[in-house]
């Protein structure tokens, strides 16, 4: 797939508003949150979906879930309690196929998602 747009703002290419970045991973707002705190993280390497990773990409996933938690707690949603959703393919409503982690908080959310 052509370079989409978060593969864009993982090069510096299109704005976003960053929280986080280093050599492998970069977390930002989601431009349309559905909470108070709405994160993405991603990880700079283009893969399209989970079900794309190999093993391979191990360490890496393995990164963008401590990022996760540490922009959680910086956000100041850890304490309470806060969401991480992967949408994988089209049936869980992934629209942008570059592999990237949500992180909601700021509010309860109930169980199981919609
Ligand atoms: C339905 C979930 N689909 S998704 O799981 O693929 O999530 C895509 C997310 O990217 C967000 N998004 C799209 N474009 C941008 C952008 N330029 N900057 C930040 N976030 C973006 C959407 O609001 C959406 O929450």
């Amino acid at each position: 797939m052509s370079d989409n747009i978060f593969t864009k703002i993982a090069r510096g290419e299109i704005p976003a508003d960053i929280v986080y970045k280093d050599d492998e991973v970069v977390a930002f707002r989601d431009i349309n949150p559905q909470a108070p705190t709405h994160l993405l993280v991603i990880p700079r390497k283009p893969i399209p979906t989970l079900d794309a990773a190999g093993p391979e990409d191990a360490t890496l996933l393995g990164k963008l879930l401590l990022v996760a938690a540490q922009v959680a707690r910086e956000s100041g949603i850890a304490e309470q309690g806060y969401r991480t959703v992967i949408n994988c393919n089209a049936a869980a409503g992934q629209t942008v196929y570059h592999l990237h982690l949500h992180v909601l908080g700021g509010r309860p959310f109930n169980w199981p998602p919609g």
